[in-house]
């Protein structure tokens, strides 16, 4: 007999830096999610698609899972929670490198309250660790488990970056959701529109390298994006038309650079991953612009698309 055919979503979750994005991009075989070095840059849910012979898991990124401190920290945390209550399967993903900690208990804590949800624990960056300081790492994710209540389905250790159990993870993901239908057609790796995810990726851009204050104070919002008209069929070019959103003017200055050099870098470096993403070439036309405070700004924020 053949195994039925199954699809459902599942959705990673951790404190910042886990490694959530760059495991979906691992599994899914494209980078389809911003991965930052800088804590908390996820800040849409994308989801990508992993298509297999005998399923579709569609993995939904959350926003780091932490406690609120400002109104776009309130709605984090409530898409968090109203993400976990809506998926099949909650996977936690604990750094091998980092030792697990009150960040770590807190979002296990809350996860426990959805009790719906099959919960797996996923001990990510197994590169960068010891098979030792694994083995530690895997008796504390257990204890943290027994302590909160939580039944873990499983434990599995993996490297996004090596690859390594990338596949088994993918397979036990499979066997825990329920007979479906597939949801997507073949060939979609995400539903996000392209315009959320072109600017993820200039967001992406302009924080690398910035120092640690101004990651959150950074939006940025695609106002326009389309062919351009009266070109050769086997030569388009997309044109985008992008704000870059700060909240101060000393933080536009930073953003833009001794005489635009660094705006102008943002703009290329961007411009490539997007060029990678879509395969077509791109002009993109990249303004930076202040929106005073828009983090506690109720008003921009529903501007800003949160
Ligand atoms: N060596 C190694 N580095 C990894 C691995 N997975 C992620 N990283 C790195 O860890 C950092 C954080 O990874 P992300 O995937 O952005 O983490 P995240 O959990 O999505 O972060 P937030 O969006 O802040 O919640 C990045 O610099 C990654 O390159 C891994 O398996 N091995």
């Amino acid at each position: 007999m053949t195994e039925p055919y199954r699809s459902g979503f599942v959705s990673f979750v951790g404190r910042p830096n886990a490694g959530k994005s760059t495991l979906t991009n691992a599994l899914v075989g494209q980078k389809v999610v911003i991965t930052s070095d800088k804590p908390q840059t996820t800040r849409t849910v994308v989801r990508g698609i992993v298509n297999r012979p005998d399923a579709q898991l569609i993995l939904v990124d959350t926003p780091g899972l932490h406690r609120p401190r400002t109104l776009l920290g309130e709605r984090l945390n409530d898409l968090v929670k109203t993400t976990l209550s809506e998926v099949d399967v909650v996977a936690v993903c604990f750094p091998a490198n980092e030792k697990i900690g009150p960040g770590d208990r807190f979002i296990v804590q809350e996860m426990a309250k959805v009790r719906r949800t099959l919960k797996v624990a996923v001990a990510t960056k197994t590169d960068l660790a010891t098979p030792e300081q694994i083995a530690q790492h895997l008796l504390d994710i257990a204890a943290l488990g027994d302590s909160t209540g939580t039944t873990w389905q499983e434990v599995v250790p993996v490297s996004a970056v090596s690859g390594s159990q990338v596949e088994l993870l993918a397979g036990l993901l499979t066997a825990m959701l329920p007979e479906g239908p597939q949801l997507y057609p073949d060939g979609d790796l995400t539903d996000a529109p392209e315009e959320i995810l072109v600017a993820e990726l200039i967001r992406e851009a302009a924080l690398d390298g910035v120092r640690d204050e101004l990651p959150h104070s950074i939006a940025v919002v695609v106002e326009e994006m389309g062919l351009r008209e009266d070109r050769p069929e086997d030569k388009p070019l997309l044109d985008i038309h992008a704000n870059l959103y700060v909240e101060r003017s000393s933080q536009k200055g930073i953003v833009i650079g001794h005489k635009g050099a660094r705006l102008r870098d943002v703009g290329s470096r961007a411009r490539q991953q997007i060029e990678a993403l879509l395969g077509t070439p791109v002009y993109l036309d990249l303004h930076v612009k202040i929106a005073k405070d828009w983090q506690r700004d109720p008003k921009q924020l529903r501007k800003l698309g949160f």
